[in-house]
């Protein structure tokens, strides 16, 4: 017998089934087996048979049946996590072996600039807006997104020259690489006819500085970003192009339950979402209604409303979705829809979405896209750290700036008085008089806030207020009986009213200064809205911080205020 026979022998010694008795001289070698490893043998042969400790409780054929199903799912997972790291492993490995490949060929300097823009990408990309999933596998696009849209054939047979005048004609400053013409008509943009016709009505006829410009950029399929002063109609510039694009691609294959959106609007505050939303339904339903353009679904996703009310826009294709992040996740997280199709991102107010706050949050979004998406950022003021740092998170943007970023707007007169604390209020009473309403007070904290408004309701005056520590159906009221001119006056904390579109606001006070320019920039703002004039005073006093009256120093003498 040779040595190969007699060892499978030896071992089945081990096995739990018994030694056959005619087993020849083979059997009496018993190797040494420790006393720990034979009792556990032992105690699972016992096991095996059916014998329990005494501790355990009798099993009952049921439990069999659980504890098998128990250990197939556990089975079952543990296969799918090795599958799982399997790929993972051969991806990294694929990723590794390229890299080699290409690192042969580079020379020594080659290889040591290129370890030392790593670095220097490691640190930017943490604070970088692409997706961890783009991140991670160093996806870069180099192009903008393609779009059927041309510009008419006699603005495209225009000269650089001539858009450059154009161009100066509006003070638009533009930056960026083949940046589209700018266009002084709605019609030559080739805004389907029904919204013109709405617009028209609304006395919108031609566009604003940021819209000649920034339409026909977005409408390209240029990343953008976009900032212009308070209320000129910046809205209409980044969800016009929205509304395209769901155009085109419903044309493409008609959107099904499931399906969608294809772009999505996020808003720092749900008042601002929700305002937006309400202009994105009303276009969408124009064209619907002229019978000939399709349905285009639109959701607000935002805090503060049950998601039942929103279920009719779930049950069909959507198209078009205006959210605050938080929500935007939840909804995201729980599957109610995917960005497998979403090929637009525009963030309003978009500096204080990255920088405030909602940095983390923005990023999160960033990884549900599974594809290349167009991204446009817009606000009034966008401070130059912002700026670079949006700009390096986009694919070649066109800036377009219509006055100085951070600039406010001419067509407010600013006024700042010396006011001391304690004849805050009772001046407030004076200077209300100013002019008629409807008149908003800001103030920086919320316990203010609701002062100011018990002072004005005791002394008589018709006051709402809105902050963030009410309720969505407060502000919401509050917002609906100031517009409606049922309420004279609003007082509001800056956050929850930013970017808000009041009809004719006559006088902004800022009852405390903000402690950011740009807060301040935004809050005049609410005046002086497309081509109107408006006032704007504000209380500065020993409180106020130095820097901040320097910076509003320099702000007005740039506005050639007094
Ligand atoms: N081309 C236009 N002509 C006249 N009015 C317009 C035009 N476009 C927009 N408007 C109107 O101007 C007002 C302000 O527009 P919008 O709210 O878009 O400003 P904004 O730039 O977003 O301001 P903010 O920075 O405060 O959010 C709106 O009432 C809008 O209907």
């Amino acid at each position: 017998m040779s040595d190969d026979e007699f060892r499978p022998k030896r071992r089945r010694v081990r096995s739990p089934s018994p030694p056959k008795p005619d087993d020849d001289d083979d059997d009496s070698y018993v190797p040494y087996v420790p006393v720990a490893q034979r009792r556990e043998e032992k105690f699972a042969k016992l096991q095996s048979w059916g014998v329990r400790s005494g501790r355990e409780r009798p099993k009952k054929p049921q439990d069999d049946a659980e504890e098998k199903e128990q250990e197939l799912k556990e089975e079952e997972l543990r296969r799918e996590k090795a599958r799982r790291e399997r790929t993972l492993l051969l991806e990294a490995q694929e990723v590794h072996k390229k890299k080699a490949a290409e690192d042969a060929k580079k020379t020594v300097e080659e290889k040591a600039e290129e370890a030392d823009a790593e670095i220097l990408e490691a640190i930017k990309s943490r604070r970088k807006l692409a997706s961890d999933m783009e991140l991670a596998k160093g996806i870069k696009y180099t192009e903008s997104l393609e779009t059927s849209w041309r510009p008419p054939r006699f603005i495209r047979e225009r000269t650089e020259e001539q858009h450059r005048k154009l161009r100066d004609k509006y003070h638009i400053i533009v930056e960026g690489d083949d940046i589209p013409p700018p266009i002084e008509s709605f019609r030559d943009m080739k805004v389907p006819q029904p919204i013109l016709d709405y617009l028209k009505s609304k006395k919108i006829t031609s566009p604003t500085p940021i819209q000649l410009q920034g339409i026909p950029a977005a409408f390209s399929g240029r990343d953008i970003i976009g900032i212009a002063f308070t209320g000129s109609g910046k809205t209409l510039a980044f969800c016009l192009p929205l509304i395209m694009t769901a155009l085109e691609e419903e044309a493409k294959l008609p959107f099904v339950q499931g399906e969608g959106p294809v772009g999505i609007i996020l808003c720092p505050s749900r008042e601002l979402a929700n305002q937006t939303y309400e202009n994105m339904v009303i276009w969408c339903s124009e064209l619907a209604k002229s019978g000939k353009y399709p349905q285009l679904n639109c959701l607000l996703c935002i805090g503060g409303i049950s998601m039942s009310e929103q279920g009719h826009a779930l049950n069909k294709g959507l198209h078009i979705v205006v959210a605050t992040p938080g929500r935007l996740i939840d909804m995201l997280e729980k599957k109610r829809f995917t960005f497998n199709n979403c090929k637009y991102l525009c963030m309003d107010e978009a500096d204080r979405m990255i920088d405030l706050g909602f940095e983390d949050d923005v990023r999160n979004i960033m990884s549900f896209f599974k594809r290349q998406r167009q991204t446009l950022l817009f606000s009034a003021t966008m401070p130059r750290k912002i700026q670079d740092f949006a700009r390096e998170s986009l694919i070649k943007p066109v800036l377009v700036n219509v006055g100085r970023a951070g600039a406010a707007n001419l067509d407010v007169l600013q006024v700042v008085e010396y006011v001391k604390q304690e004849a805050k209020m009772v001046y407030l009473l004076e200077c209300l008089q100013k002019t008629p309403p409807p008149v908003i007070i800001f103030s920086e904290n919320k316990n203010e806030v609701d002062d100011i408004q018990e002072y004005l309701l005791l002394k008589g005056v018709e006051a709402v207020a809105i902050h963030g520590s009410k309720t969505q159906e407060e502000r919401q009221y509050a917002i609906k009986a100031f517009k409606s001119g049922a309420k004279d006056v609003m007082v509001a904390s800056g956050v929850a009213s930013k970017g808000l579109d009041f009809n004719e606001i006559q006088h902004v006070i800022i009852f405390s200064m903000p402690k950011e320019i740009e807060d301040y920039v935004h809050q005049i703002g609410r005046t002086g809205r497309s081509g109107k004039t408006g006032i704007a005073t504000t209380f500065v006093n020993m409180n106020t911080p130095e820097q901040t009256l320097l910076d509003l120093k320099y702000l007005l003498m740039e506005a050639g205020q007094k």
